[in-house]
């Protein structure tokens, strides 16, 4: 398989390394049903620096791509966006995601500033098109060479012949690839990839990380969406673990899996094959149901009265933040 050795020189300026490029700022997400309202992601801050892959964990329907949908203005009509996610270029007056208006997100953000690899990449693909016109088509709105076709799809791990099927004649992983692909061409400081290596066989998911641990090697950060925790271990700066809407520990990547302070965390990595292999106990909440305090409580074995109060994130010695009232010493100094 065919790699890409050198790190090209991004299409726009970049940040330098470890400065902000995107700040989330309390973000919340509401959708209003008939009888009931879903709190998919609640009060959520981060920061996303320039040269970081951060990877985002957490059980299905914890609200991940909610919020990566969120950031990109795709949120349907029955949603409420609240807080503010500020993305910071050398190049351009910061911009706020949350606030800026559908327009501009339409011209002068998504895919262009901010890409996404979506979750569904069959429903994300025309279908009345190959994939090499949707791969030429997108780098020549971008000002890109149309040339660069098949190297992006070289990099990406497609086979450059497959860019002449249609989208219904590529299998799951094909399709995958085409759309990780359609993300890079436009090469956004910031590539938000939703379960990127969904479909994918072991050589191609490791290329693909690499290929997104890469592009952080030039000043652009990537915000990997993922179930596979070794795969966050092996390309990702630091982590967020995502609980029932919430972050309940953001740490550098390193410390979370030597030493993970939130229950909840330390209960996901002992569901690992290498590890204890023992599923998280009980069930996720519903989130048409929060409980007002700590959500994991009811599954914790460290829960105490104290957590019937919600745990703000808060420092953990060495860096990161964990939110829980009886969070596990990792034995780092302050
Ligand atoms: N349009 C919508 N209307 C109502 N609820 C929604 C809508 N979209 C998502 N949700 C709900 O928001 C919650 C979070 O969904 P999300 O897709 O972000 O989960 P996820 O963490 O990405 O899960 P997975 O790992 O399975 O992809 C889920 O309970 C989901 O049912
Ligand atoms: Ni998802």
């Amino acid at each position: 398989m065919t790699t890409t050795e050198s790190v090209p020189a991004p299409a726009s300026p970049r940040a330098a390394a470890g400065q902000p490029l995107l700040t989330v700022d309390g973000l919340g997400v509401e959708f209003r049903l008939r009888d009931t309202t879903v709190r998919a992601v609640g009060d959520l801050s981060l920061t996303v620096r320039a040269g970081e892959l951060l990877a985002i964990v957490g059980e299905s329907g914890c609200g991940k791509s909610v919020l990566a949908h969120a950031l990109l203005g795709l949120l349907p009509a029955n949603a409420t966006t609240t807080g503010h996610a500020v993305l910071h270029e050398p190049d351009s007056e910061p911009v706020d995601l949350i606030t800026c208006g559908q327009r501009h997100l339409a011209r002068r953000v998504r895919g262009r500033r901010v890409g996404l690899v979506p979750q569904s990449p069959a429903t994300a693909l025309n279908p009345v098109r190959t994939g090499r016109r949707l791969l030429s088509e997108t780098l020549r709105a971008h000002g890109r060479d149309r040339a660069d076709t098949e190297q992006l799809a070289v990099d990406v791990g497609l086979d450059p012949a497959d860019l002449d099927r249609y989208p219904h004649e590529l299998s799951g992983g094909m399709a995958q690839r085409l759309v990780t692909a359609l993300a890079l061409a436009p090469d956004p400081s910031l590539l938000i990839a939703d379960e990127p290596t969904t479909g994918l066989d072991r050589p191609l998911v490791d290329h693909t990380l690499d290929l997104l641990r890469r592009r952080c090697d030039n000043g652009s950060a990537v915000v990997l969406i993922t179930h596979d925790l070794a795969a966050a271990q092996r390309v990702a700066e630091t982590v967020a673990v995502m609980y029932a809407s919430r972050i309940v520990e953001h740490r550098d990547t390193d410390q979370l899996f030597a030493a993970p302070a939130h229950p909840y965390a330390s209960a996901l990595l002992d569901a690992l094959p290498d590890r204890a292999f023992r599923a998280v106990p009980g069930d996720p909440p519903m989130l048409t149901a929060l409980p007002p305090g700590c959500a994991f409580a009811p599954r914790c074995p460290r829960r105490t009265d104290t957590c019937a109060d919600r745990p703000e994130p808060t420092p953990v010695a060495g860096g990161g933040t964990v939110a829980c009232h009886h969070p596990i010493p990792t034995g780092a100094t302050p």
